[in-house]
């Protein structure tokens, strides 16, 4: 049997962080250039065994003996190794549903050759800033491409500086959906399109072992956006899993709950993409915040204060969901008038927002380009208030001072359409999206003004990301000698 690859894509929610964990409200995901990569060999003579390892990090190999008796049973045995439970439940979950799903017969035939698997992620999900000291590069993004592919962090994965791209997610849906094609369970026209039965059960497993792995259920927006790319997102209800959440359900089948033809699956995944001719930078603030208490402390101030809560949602919304419309319609803009979109935006790209509207020679015609913009703007900048009041009601730092003082800065340049906290906001990340005109210089791209700022900012330590918009409808399948660096990082 041959190999089997798959990689899915990391996330950024630019709006709805906290209202996505209510159904009533949406999320914008935009899935990320940078990705995590399963790749799933035959380990000849190694019958029932399973060696899963990632080259990146120190001590991390786990291996794993399968034995079906009465019940299916993944063991570790490398007893000395540390434990990987996201793994770990990966394989017993997944292998489990291959089971129900092809029969024994079938599942002894393809585990007789025992299975070697590698987790590799893309450099940006964790923090080059010390590789970049290294090799004395300055932190911008050009300097990122002069690191190898799937560089090894040097330590161990419990103490790697994660980005906040969503590492669990893309990883866990990355190996379901290779586990689920090399056992024969899905095939492989399923990830050929997005709207298939397939795709969907990836989906449904992933959410379901990510939840478990993580001992919670969040949104799922970053596994849904993992399989499906860039979206405006719906949470499912989460009364769909909860008979499989318990410790003792392992011998409950899964196959009734996890299908695609279970109607209790009730989460919407939306179009969305970002407007052409623009640019997604993303940085990683060298400052943690840690989501879950973050989102306790947000979640104890709405069961608290719901009337005024609940309001204050409902605004909030409608702002994120007025941004999800407006992005989309430049897109459509674009569409009706390439030529003309494309001169507006290289005209936009040297003025502040502001100025975008202050043209008296504009036509009609190309004043809704800069209209558009603008609108979208002033989007972003009334979603980061209304985050900052929200911060304030629930005495959360969800765009902090110093957050705020670097956005601050990065909108004040020319050509920057908005940004803000991603997800839960906190200290961690920032994001941006820049236009980014085909046709101008380099040193006159927004994107160049907005590193300059991240280079000479010492209030806190910005080190940008490399990823970019993925186009691509999440989850895709690989080549090893497709994938720059994947040979060489694999050690074959
Ligand atoms: N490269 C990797 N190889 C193997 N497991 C990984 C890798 N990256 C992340 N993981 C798994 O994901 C867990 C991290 O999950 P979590 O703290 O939720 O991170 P995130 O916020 O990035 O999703 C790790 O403890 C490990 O089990
Ligand atoms: C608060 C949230 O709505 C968004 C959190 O988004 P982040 O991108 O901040 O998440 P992490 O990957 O866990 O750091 C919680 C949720 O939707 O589950």
């Amino acid at each position: 049997m041959s190999s089997t690859v798959v990689s899915a894509p990391g996330k950024v929610l630019i709006a709805g962080g906290y209202l996505v964990l209510d159904q009533k409200y949406s999320g914008i995901v935009v899935s990320t250039s940078s990705r995590f990569y399963t790749v799933i060999q035959p380990a000849q003579g190694r019958s029932f065994q399973i060696r899963v390892r990632s080259p990146q990090f120190e001590a991390a190999v786990w291996t794993y003996a399968v034995h079906l008796d009465t019940e299916l049973d993944v063991r570790q045995t490398s007893e000395l190794s540390s434990k990987n439970k996201f793994v770990q439940l990966a394989l017993h979950r997944t292998l489990q549903l291959a089971l129900e799903m092809k029969g024994e017969a079938h599942f002894r035939h393809v585990l007789n050759d025992g299975l070697e698997i590698a987790i590799m992620g893309d450099n940006d999900f964790y923090s080059q800033r010390a590789k970049l000291a290294e090799l004395n590069l300055v932190p911008l993004i050009a300097s990122l491409a002069k690191i190898p592919p799937f560089t090894p962090t040097g330590v161990k994965l419990a103490d790697v500086h994660k980005t906040g791209l969503g590492s669990s997610a893309a990883l866990i849906t990355s190996l379901v959906a290779a586990l689920l094609l090399h056992l024969g369970v899905i095939p492989p026209s399923a990830l050929d399109s997005v709207q298939n039965e397939g795709r969907a059960l990836v989906h449904n497993t992933a959410q379901y072992i990510h939840c478990l792995a993580q001992g919670k259920v969040g949104s799922g927006f970053d596994v849904s956006s993992a399989v499906f790319g860039s979206q405006l997102y719906t949470r499912f209800d989460p009364a769909v899993i909860k008979g499989l959440m318990s410790d003792n359900a392992t011998n409950t089948p899964l196959l009734p709950v996890l299908s695609p033809s279970n109607n209790a699956w009730d989460y919407r995944v939306a179009p969305f993409k970002l407007p052409p001719q623009t640019r997604l930078m993303l940085a990683d603030i060298d400052a943690g915040s840690d989501t879950p208490s973050l989102v306790g402390q947000v979640l104890r101030w709405r069961t608290s204060q719901p009337a005024e809560a609940n309001a204050f949602w409902d605004q909030l919304s409608e702002s994120n969901d007025a941004l999800c419309r407006t992005l989309l319609r430049l897109s459509e803009l674009s569409d009706e008038d390439t030529k003309a979109y494309t001169s507006c935006v290289k005209y936009l790209s040297s003025l502040q927002p502001l100025q975008w509207v202050a043209n008296p020679h504009a036509s009609p015609h190309d004043a809704r380009f800069a209209q558009t913009f603008y609108e979208a703007h002033r989007l972003t900048e009334d979603i980061r208030s209304r985050m900052r009041e929200m911060g304030r009601l629930s005495d959360v730092p969800i765009e902090p001072p110093e957050q705020v003082a670097l956005l601050d800065a990065c909108m004040s340049q020319a050509g920057v359409i908005g940004g803000g906290v991603p997800g839960a906001g906190g200290y961690d990340a920032i994001w941006l999206l820049v236009l980014d005109p085909s046709v101008s210089s380099p040193e006159d791209r927004p994107l160049s003004r907005v590193e300059r700022v991240w280079t000479s900012w010492k209030a806190l330590d910005v080190s940008p990301l490399s990823a970019t918009e993925s186009l691509e409808k999440g989850l895709r399948l690989e080549q090893i000698d497709n994938v720059p660096g994947m040979r060489a990082a694999l050690g074959q």
